[in-house]
């Protein structure tokens, strides 16, 4: 069956308007693109065309080249056109070089392979909305239909590299600042516009630019160097573990020194091989796992409408709620904050105000959207006003009894069809309803801090949650602008538990003589946005000990049971908050390491009545890797087990944007899945042998490891917990 089509219609003025039609994003399937050359090609031949008009189907124009081709490019399903079948002999020679001139007319969006269509059309015109980019680099490849040698061509290379590298897209209004765009319109305007531009051009009304040799936007070889060298180290800098940014730059390089045409012939090779790297396939599978977390089976599959929630009932102004009441607000929810006192509200509400503050000072948000925004909340000490709210979200303190009660409360206060969430990290959900008859509309709503940053949202459900409370939060997730991953009940559900795995696997490695500092090194070599022991000062002591301690008592034949936190709390250390945790925090919250801390980790060592173990004590980068991240994945395949997540790719999801997993290593279960589950068996049951029962394979891991099977397979026996 074929995938999307290309359609063309001649109008009586003469131009030939040629239509992208693949829902829902107009992307560029080969089928497409053979289509497109094929309508070229009557256009050309048709002696009624004059000129010729590219657009897409229900307001978009393209959403670029086919991502779910990709595999098809690799696997050899798909036959494997010429090297630069589509952007030298369809693009350049055909649709640039034609004698009869086209016009792009951009709506929605007009992204990768789909802005290089638009590129190689003599003009463009786009609406205001539009966004236009080559977010290709995300997908650790490069462009590969002429992008990297038309965008600085039309922009300039400083502008070019940073919507490339950055893969950031330009609005309409941007894309027509900087020449990106001629012209811009209303949407039902645009297509009889681009009409009108097509015939202008042919008359010589309008200029007929063929991009590709445009060369007015390029510094003299001499300064364009110096950016590219810049832009080089800055790459480098940014992404010491990719290539592909590195090669992208050259690719342009190799344009400017030895014209376009070289140029798209480096790309196209370039893309050839990068499509088949390890770091497209992480990042493709990361792009589709995002869009899969959403689709939750007997969730979402039986028809369920969203019902409208407007306003929402934040209870605890910490660093929790307040973060949770921006997001909201941010996305136009009306918004109550309850506290215990006012002075405590006052000071929740000041954190809010901060939290949009430091958006302006940034210049992402006007003073008047501030003030807007700002009005959307409202402070208050009781429950009276929560009569006619949809959602309250409690994000108290991890107190069972104090939330049992505030539940309670909740229940006589809020209008029956009131969403009850808990912000709750770890506690289970079951217990924190006790005392009320309303099951079906608990849920767990657990953002993660700070909550109006950080993207994952992880939506908690009991045997009980019914169906429509979890579609509504998760397009109440969707509206705030988090990846929402639905879990089941549990102690720590999925991503607690998983976190706090490599948190003890630290500790347990500390203890036994391994240098923390080292250890938090190795993983952020790896690609970790931070180490473990920088991680535990960012969440706080607090938090780390009292989870630690759930973890003694609900796992207890696994948790490794450290005291080093404890003992270092009792010394009133207690994170990044108070600028002394594992490391020292500066003014401007700089973290140095602490000479200090080797004095704790003996004492802890001697209460725990281990001893340094020499090999632990010079563990290569490898072993720290492994030790550190295998219990992770063993962690994660208990979870999968037990029916608590319903995919391995909501754990690489909630790994990628809950614990700094790199992207580009496709989550922990796919990368898991490159090194194989026998490996990873092997070296844990190894551990097991040495340092106990921490380290021990689950019985999932075993299984799939005797049968040499991926991780990541879907289980077809193991019940759903959900
Ligand atoms: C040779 C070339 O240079 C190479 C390329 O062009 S590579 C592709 C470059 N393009 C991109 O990276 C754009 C990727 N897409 C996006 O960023 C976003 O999907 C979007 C901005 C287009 C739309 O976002 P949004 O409206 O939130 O919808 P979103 O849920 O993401 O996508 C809708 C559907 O389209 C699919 N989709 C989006 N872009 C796609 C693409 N380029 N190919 C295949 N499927 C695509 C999504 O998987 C999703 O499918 P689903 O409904 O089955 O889950």
């Amino acid at each position: 069956m074929a995938k999307g089509k290309t359609v063309i219609e001649v109008g009586s003025d003469g131009v030939a308007v040629i239509t992208i039609i693949h829902p829902p994003v107009n992307s560029l399937s080969m089928d497409v693109l053979f289509g497109l050359k094929n309508c070229y090609e009557q256009a050309l031949q048709r002696d009624d065309v004059k000129a010729i008009v590219v657009t897409g189907a229900n307001g978009k124009f393209s959403g670029g080249f086919d991502i779910s081709a990709f595999g098809g490019l690799n696997d050899g399903k798909m036959s494997r056109p010429n090297l630069g079948f589509v952007s030298v002999e369809i693009l350049a020679d055909v649709v640039e070089a034609a004698k009869k001139p086209s016009v792009a007319a951009i709506d929605g969006l007009a992204l990768g392979g789909g802005l290089e269509v638009a590129m190689a059309c003599h003009a463009r015109i786009s609406t205001s909305t539009a966004q236009l980019g080559l977010p290709e680099l995300q997908l650790g490849i490069i462009p590969g239909f002429g992008g990297t040698q038309r965008l600085p061509r039309l922009v300039g290379l400083s502008k070019a590299l940073e919507m490339m590298l950055m893969s950031k897209p330009v609005k309409g209004q941007e894309a027509h600042s900087l020449g990106l765009v001629d012209a811009m319109v209303s949407p039902n305007e645009l297509v009889s516009t681009a009409r009108r531009w097509a015939l202008d051009i042919l008359e010589f009304k309008k200029p007929w630019v063929v991009t590709l040799y445009k060369t007015d936007k390029i510094e003299p070889l001499g300064e364009a160097r110096e950016i590219l060298n810049f832009a080089r180290a800055q790459a480098r800098k940014q992404a010491p573990n990719l290539t592909h940014p590195q090669v992208c730059i050259d690719v342009i390089e190799e344009g400017i020194v030895a014209g376009p045409r070289r140029g798209l012939y480096k790309e196209a090779e370039a893309f050839e091989e990068l499509v088949r790297s390890d770091t497209c396939k992480s990042l493709v599978h990361i792009f589709f796992a995002q869009r899969g977390t959403t689709k939750v089976p007997g969730v979402t599959d039986r028809g369920l409408k969203p019902r409208q929630v407007k306003k929402v009932a934040i209870l605890g102004g910490g660093l929790m709620g307040s973060g949770i009441a921006t997001a909201l607000i941010f996305s136009n929810y009306s918004v109550i904050l309850k506290e215990v006192n006012d002075e405590i509200l006052q000071a929740g509400l000041g954190r809010v105000r901060a939290n949009l503050q430091s958006r302006v000072k940034k210049g992402n948000m006007s003073p008047e959207k501030f003030e807007k925004t700002l009005a959307l909340l409202k402070g208050v000490l009781d429950y009276e006003s929560f009569r006619d709210v949809d959602m309250v979200i409690e994000a108290v303190i991890e107190d069972v009894a104090l939330k049992q009660k505030i539940f309670a409360d909740l229940e006589k206060y809020c209008p029956p069809h009131c969403i009850l969430a808990s912000n709750t990290t770890t506690i289970d959900l079951n217990l924190i309803g006790e005392k009320t008859k309303s099951h079906d509309r608990i849920v767990g709503a657990h953002f993660f801090s700070p909550a109006h940053v950080m993207p994952l949202l992880e939506i908690i459900r009991t045997e009980k949650t019914s169906p429509q409370v979890i579609v509504d939060l998760l397009d109440v997730g969707k509206k705030v602008g988090k990846t929402p991953i639905v879990v089941g009940n549990c102690m720590g559900f999925a991503v607690s538990r998983i976190f706090f795995t490599c948190i003890q696997a630290a500790l347990l490695l500390a203890e036994r003589g391994a240098d923390p500092y080292e250890i938090d090194r190795a993983i952020n070599k790896f690609g970790m946005a931070m180490g473990p022991f920088r991680q535990i000062d960012l969440v706080g002591f607090g938090v780390a000990s009292a989870t630690l301690k759930q973890f003694v008592l609900n796992y207890p034949e696994r948790t490794y049971k450290s005291l080093l936190i404890p003992l270092m709390q009792d010394d009133k250390r207690a994170g990044e908050a108070n600028r002394k945790g594992f490391y020292v925090y500066d003014d401007r919250r700089k973290a140095s390491p602490d000479p200090e801390i080797k004095n704790y980790i003996e004492k802890a060592r001697n209460m725990a009545g281990v001893s340094v173990d020499p090999t632990l004590a010079k563990l290569s980068d490898k072993d720290i890797i492994e030790m550190i991240l295998f219990p992770v994945v063993n962690e994660a395949c208990r979870v999968l087990a037990e029916g608590i997540a319903v995919k391995a790719a909501d754990l690489d999801i909630s790994t990628v944007m809950g614990m700094g997993f790199p992207p580009y290593r496709g989550g922990i279960m796919f990368w898991a899945d490159t090194l194989g589950s026998k490996y990873i068996y092997s070296r844990l049951q190894e551990w097991a042998n040495l340092y106990g029962a921490f380290f021990k394979p689950s019985d999932y891991l075993a299984d799939r490891a005797s049968k040499g099977a991926l991780l990541s397979a879907p289980m077809e026996q193991t019940k759903s917990r959900l």
